[in-house]
């Protein structure tokens, strides 16, 4: 995967290139008496920039570290790190690998998306070594790791999820819309509501001093004590919570339009979370349309038809 771009006088203005759906799965054994195995399912995307133009523009592939080295240092690191249990971290760590063993590469763009596994239940305990696939929902996590002058690294982490189906069956409306000759939907003061949320919430960018160079075991070890240390930082801990957040919004907002939830959603997770600086939902409206059967003198359609303009609508299509 690679995305040069050039500008109008035909030079090569950018280039990033890596591995895109590298799939990634690690199991976790704790030893005897437990022996309890934690797993996780990852999709990761690992792209870099750095000093590589020549491989464009002069075929010079002298200064390509090969993707498929980019895929096995993705496995290698699966293996050994020991914060493959976590994606924020696991996302960090590789990226401080690829931009501290290559000299020549500045910055590492690393992306993963977890699936969900849950333990499944075995008469009301959780089963040591069995999982179930927990829906369509991922977690996602964006991590932009980019060396700066020697022993600086800058961190810049996005994370969030997608995929989360959600759908209450009242406490949602949509009136006072624009009417016009153009609009044939009628305004109903209770719908159901049913969305599938994709959440995106960026964290302050970090710099974070480091000693030497290494393999970026030690610079990710610092960078994980210096984010936890005096603040609430902790990946696992945001995720959780934002995505409880997002569910209570959702549940409890008397909505009068999917764009006024939504904004709800990103001002509960911006008062709650001071460490991030920016949250972006996408909430496309999933349509569960009541059926009109007054032709068999059947009402289907109270109570979502409460609201005046509405029968006004009705009124005139009648
Ligand atoms: O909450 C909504 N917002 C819209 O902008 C819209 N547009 C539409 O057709 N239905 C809805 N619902």
């Amino acid at each position: 995967m690679s995305t040069p771009t050039s500008n109008e006088s035909g030079r090569l203005a950018a280039a990033r290139y890596g591995k895109d759906k590298i799939r990634v799965f690690r199991v976790v054994r704790e030893p005897a008496p437990s022996k309890v195995h934690h797993i996780v399912e990852y999709i990761v995307t690992a792209l870099v920039e750095g000093d590589f133009d020549t491989s464009f523009t002069q075929a010079d592939n002298s200064v390509v570290v090969a993707t498929d080295s980019i895929k096995n240092i993705t496995y290698y690191l699966a293996k050994t790190s020991p914060h493959v249990l976590d994606p924020t971290r696991f996302a960090l760590h590789l990226g401080t690998v690829l931009v501290s063993k290559y000299a020549h590469l500045h910055r590492a763009y690393i992306t993963v998306q977890q699936l969900r596994w849950a333990r499944i239940d075995e008469s009301g305990a959780p089963h040591t070594h069995a999982f179930w696939r927990d829906g369509d929902e991922k977690k996602v996590v964006r991590a932009e790791i980019e060396k700066l002058a020697a022993g600086k690294l800058t961190a810049r982490v996005a994370a969030g999820l997608s995929d989360l189906l959600v759908l209450k069956t009242t406490g949602s409306a949509f009136e006072n819309f624009v009417r016009d000759e153009f609009t044939t939907l009628l305004e109903v003061s209770d719908r159901i509501f049913s969305t599938s949320v994709d959440l995106t919430y960026r964290f302050k960018p970090l710099t974070i001093n480091v000693g030497g160079a290494g393999d970026g075991l030690e610079l990710l070890e610092e960078w994980v004590e210096g984010r936890e240390k005096g603040s609430a930082w902790d990946g696992e801990e945001v995720a959780k919570a934002a995505r409880q957040t997002t569910l209570e919004v959702f549940a409890t907002d008397e909505s009068a339009s999917v764009q006024a939830t939504l904004y709800k959603m990103g001002q509960a997770l911006l008062a709650h979370h001071s460490q991030l600086d920016n949250v972006s939902y996408s909430l496309p409206n999933k349509h569960y349309i009541p059926v009109d059967m007054r032709y068999i003198n059947e009402d289907n359609l109270t109570p979502l038809v409460a609201a005046p303009r509405f029968r006004k609508s009705l009124a005139c299509t009648d």
